[in-house]
C-alpha cells in the first residue's frame, strides 16, 4: 500500500497521478480508511466474523475477463460515489487504485496490491481505476447478498442519511 495526494493533472486516470506528498496509514484512519496487510487468508476469515460479513466474492477486473464491458466498467468503478455500507476489499492479485475524499474534499490515492485489504467507511466518496496493467482480483466481503450500489455524488446523495453520519463521525479531523 501506497497512499499519497493525488496530482489533479489531467490525463488518464490509470496512471500513478503522484503528486510526491505522501499520506499516512494514521490520516487515512482519521478520514475512517483502515488498512490492512494480510498474508494468511484466515486473518480475513477472522475480520468477517468479528465485523458479521456472511457473504464474500472475487471479481477480476481486467479485458480478458470482461471483454467489451471492461471499459465501461472501468469508467463507472471511477465515477464518485458512496455506499451506504462499508467497502471492504481484499487485493488477491494484480494491483489498482482507490481514491477517497480528504476533509477538505481533496482526492488522497491508495495503491493497493496482493495481500492488501482495506475498509472505506460508509458514506465515505471515492472512487476506483486499475493501474496501466489493467488486471486486478480482489476479493469483496459482504454483510448480506452480493451487490454493488454505488450512489454517485450530487445535491440529493450530499444529504444521504449515510454522508450525514459519516461527516459528523469525521468532524474533528485535522488538516493535513
Ligand atoms: C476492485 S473492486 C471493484 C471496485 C468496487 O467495487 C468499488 O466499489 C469501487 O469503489
Ligand atoms: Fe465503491
Amino acid at each position: 500500500m501506497r497512499a499519497y495526494w493525488y496530482d489533479n493533472e489531467a490525463g488518464d486516470q490509470r496512471q500513478p497521478h503522484d503528486s510526491g506528498r505522501e499520506v499516512h496509514a494514521e490520516y487515512l484512519s482519521q478520514l475512517g480508511v483502515l488498512y490492512c496487510r494480510f498474508a494468511d487468508e484466515k486473518d480475513v476469515d477472522k475480520l468477517a466474523e468479528e465485523r458479521s460479513y456472511k457473504n464474500r466474492d472475487v471479481i477480476t477486473v481486467s479485458p480478458e475477463k470482461m471483454g467489451d464491458v471492461y471499459e465501461e466498467k472501468v469508467k463507472s468503478f471511477f465515477h464518485e460515489h458512496l455506499h451506504e455500507d462499508e467497502e471492504i476489499r481484499y487485493i488477491r492479485d494484480g494491483a489498482g487504485f482507490f481514491d477517497v475524499r480528504s476533509e477538505g474534499d481533496e482526492w488522497v490515492r491508495i495503491y493497493l496490491e496482493k495481500d492488501d485489504l482495506i475498509i472505506l467507511p460508509a458514506g465515505i466518496y471515492h472512487r476506483f481505476t486499475t493501474d496501466t496493467n489493467n488486471y486486478i482480483v480482489a476479493m469483496r466481503l459482504f454483510k448480506e447478498e452480493p451487490k454493488w450500489t454505488p450512489l454517485n455524488r450530487g445535491p440529493e446523495v450530499d444529504v444521504n442519511p449515510f454522508r450525514k453520519e459519516y461527516l459528523q463521525t469525521r468532524q474533528a479531523i485535522p488538516s493535513q
